[in-house]
């Protein structure tokens, strides 16, 4: 048994309430690195497994697909217990998002999961039975639960995502003994008429205009917390505002103005009671949905000759932050990636110097990296307090804005749609989406050390005490860099994508060190339109046959992987008629409706399986009863009952298009 202080456990996302996604443990190092091998892997069905597993007194825990939990031995991979939710069931129209979690909780002998549906249920850590269970906003609320729970004392806090109808973001703080509600922080203002809940929401309330209420306002907290049991502090990230485009948001007769808070911000809040102690905007009058909602790690660093008390978060909008933890006040902020939004942030006000014509408003597309996939996005950077660098997952990739909301209503189908017309720069032809390692000093605000990476969008790091930084790649490495000159020391072909996040503990007084592959949710699958249709051959990607798998790495283990699945042939030839007009329909809604889960261009992603290759497909009657009646609901498969027939059987032709495509790419290679 260990403590999370020894580095034995990693009971937390981020091992500790600080988040660093650091473990101290030095038995694999750099000298001996090159010794470390497959101890056992484990194999998963179809589902997201975008996610950092926990690991407390020797039991491996975590939560794949639709928040299915399960607990297996962390020395063998024997699998002790399995809790599966039943979230598809529940999940009604919020299915459509089909996401899943990235990560899970665990204090006094239960483990925490939040679900599709919007419950946070908590398990008996023993026998894998739940103890208690909430529904953390209403079941029809246009939301879900994909970040990680916080314990802080004895209590366990949650917020949800959105994006694809009117929220109004929100954290609760539960009992963990009980499930018993404690606090709520509402992250914007709601409609005046209806009073303000604190005086937080009134000083809010000042910074938006026209009707945003009726919007909802966003600013969910869909990702990243931590926790100070110093000063018994909570601080949260929140996301993009909804709509995401402020002309629609906080616009009345003189245009659209107002900061918007707390849209993209880190606020900080009593762990007591929930109430408001400071917060900085990261974004002020967001538009461009630059969520600040990526990991903040809390560090004790040395900045001119004084120990500070930071927080430092690598948010969407390119800039590293460094802020006093205690104050709010920021310290400074430098780009890390390309940053062409804005020229830079004003040390004395601590705003951004937005470039001119960054907000879109006067129709045609603006180019602005990094994009809104973030030059980092959730995939967890990690802080070494040995090194004193940051590590993180960088994205490089430019993206054009421009103002679609002269048409725009709230969407009631859950379309992900902010009234903005995007382009990805790599589909306009413009730039290349790529990736890389960044080691960064939050001392100098300058990098140490770069990797890149052939793909954007790679997986969260692991720092060790070893002075070592694990990260796996979207093209199947997982890799261990020195982490003082980012010397490639170890690397191991996974031969599936890596989009989780590793972490180490100790079993059985030997250090292990695990991470789930799998390609991830939304991000993989709008890569697939923005890297091309070649996306598959060049990242080595065949999401249908792609290993879902726990691999479980010690030094010495000899461990080898199962042969690689070959994946099933396109269900149709090569020279399928198929009805052009009727297939263009179906592009279109594929685009909006499908490819969440199916992957952009139905190349398959970890949720849904790759339709070109789905017998499904070739039978009218039997894919309208499962699209339209929602025939595989339970397994996953959100009902779309609202379709037109026509609608239905244009999806239809667009897969049998596509796959003929993959038949007759297939016989010419
Ligand atoms: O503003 C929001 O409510 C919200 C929620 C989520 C989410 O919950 O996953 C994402 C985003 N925004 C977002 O902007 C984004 O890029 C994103 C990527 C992912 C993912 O899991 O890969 N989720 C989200
Ligand atoms: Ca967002």
């Amino acid at each position: 048994a260990g403590s999370a202080d020894d580095g034995a456990d990693w009971p937390a996302y981020g091992r500790t309430g600080a988040a660093q996604h650091y473990s101290p443990l030095a038995e694999i190092d750099q000298g001996n690195v090159a010794r470390l091998g497959l101890a056992w892997s484990l194999d998963l069905p179809l589902g997201n497994t975008q996610v950092q597993p926990l690991a407390v007194d020797g039991v491996l825990y975590f939560a794949t697909g639709l928040s299915v939990v399960r607990a297996v031995d962390a020395a063998t991979g024997r699998q002790l217990w399995e809790y599966d939710p039943q979230a598809a069931g529940k999940a009604g129209k919020n299915l459509r998002f089909g996401w899943g979690v990235r990560g899970i909780a665990f204090a006094q002998g239960k483990v925490i999961t939040g679900t599709q549906d919007g419950r946070l249920i908590a398990i008996d850590a023993m026998t894998g039975k739940p103890v208690w269970s909430v529904q953390t906003y209403p079941s029809d609320y246009p939301a879900y639960i994909s970040g990680a729970p916080r314990v802080f004392g004895d209590k366990v806090l949650i917020g949800y995502g959105g994006t694809a109808g009117p929220t109004r973001g929100y954290v609760t703080a539960y009992d963990v003994a009980t499930g018993q509600q404690r606090w709520r922080f509402w992250t914007v203002p709601g409609n005046p008429a209806d009073g303000f809940e604190n005086e937080a929401m009134k000083m809010a309330a000042r910074t938006w205009a026209g009707e945003w209420w009726k919007f909802g306002g966003g600013a969910d907290v869909w990702n990243a917390t931590a926790y100070d049991p110093e000063t018994d502090t909570v601080y949260i990230g929140t996301g993009s505002g909804y709509p995401w485009n402020r002309q629609l948001r906080s616009a009345d007769a003189k245009g659209d103005r107002g900061d918007n808070l707390f849209v993209c911000s880190i606020i900080a809040l009593d762990g007591k009671t929930g109430a408001y102690k400071w917060h900085y905007q990261v974004v002020p009058g967001e538009t461009w949905d630059f969520d600040a909602t990526m990991d903040m790690e809390l560090a004790d660093i040395t900045i001119a000759g004084k120990p500070r008390k930071v927080l430092i978060q690598a948010p969407k909008n390119g800039f590293f932050y460094v802020i006093d933890r205690i104050t709010g006040q920021l310290i400074s902020a430098e780009p890390f990636v390309p940053v062409t939004w804005a020229k830079g942030i004003d040390p004395k006000t601590g705003r951004p110097i937005e470039a001119e014509g960054a907000r879109y408003r006067d129709g045609g597309m603006v180019f602005l990296q990094p994009s809104g996939m973030g030059g980092h996005n959730w995939m967890p950077m990690a802080y070494s307090p040995k090194s004193g660098l940051a590590y993180i997952p960088a994205n490089q990739f430019e993206m054009g804005y421009g103002d679609g909301s002269k048409t725009w209503t709230i969407p009631t189908d859950r379309t992900v749609s902010g009234a903005v017309n995007i382009a990805g720069g790599e589909a306009m032809g413009r730039s290349r989406a790529t990736g890389a390692l960044l080691a960064w000093s939050p001392v100098t605000q300058k990098p140490v050390w770069r990797v890149e990476h052939p793909s954007y969008l790679n997986g969260g790091v692991l720092a060790t005490g070893g002075g070592l930084v694990f990260q796996g790649t979207v093209d199947g490495y997982l890799t261990a860099y020195a982490a003082d000159s980012g010397k490639v020391l170890w690397r191991f072909d996974a031969g599936a994508p890596l989009m989780g996040t590793p972490i180490a503990y100790k079993a059985n007084g030997r250090e292990y060190v695990s991470v789930i592959t799998g390609l991830g949710m939304n991000l993989v699958a709008s890569a697939g339109a923005i890297m091309g249709p070649d996306f598959e051959r060049r990242y080595r990607l065949d999401p249908q046959t792609q290993a879902r798998r726990v691999l479980t790495f010690a030094l010495g283990g000899k461990g080898t992987l199962p042969a690689p699945a070959s994946p099933a042939p396109p269900v149709a030839a090569a020279d399928t008629p198929f009805d052009k007009d009727a297939a263009m329909i179906g592009l279109y809604a594929f685009a909006a409706h499908c490819g969440t889960c199916h992957g952009a261009l139905a190349i398959g992603s970890t949720q849904g399986p790759d339709l070109r290759r789905s017998p499904l497909i070739l039978d009218r009657a039997a894919f309208a009863q499962v699209v339209k009646a929602g025939a595989l609901e339970a397994r996953g498969m959100p009902r779309f009952g609202e379709f037109e027939d026509g609608k239905v059987e244009g999806l239809r032709q667009y897969l049998l298009q596509r796959s003929a495509e993959l038949a007759r790419d297939q016989a010419g290679q």
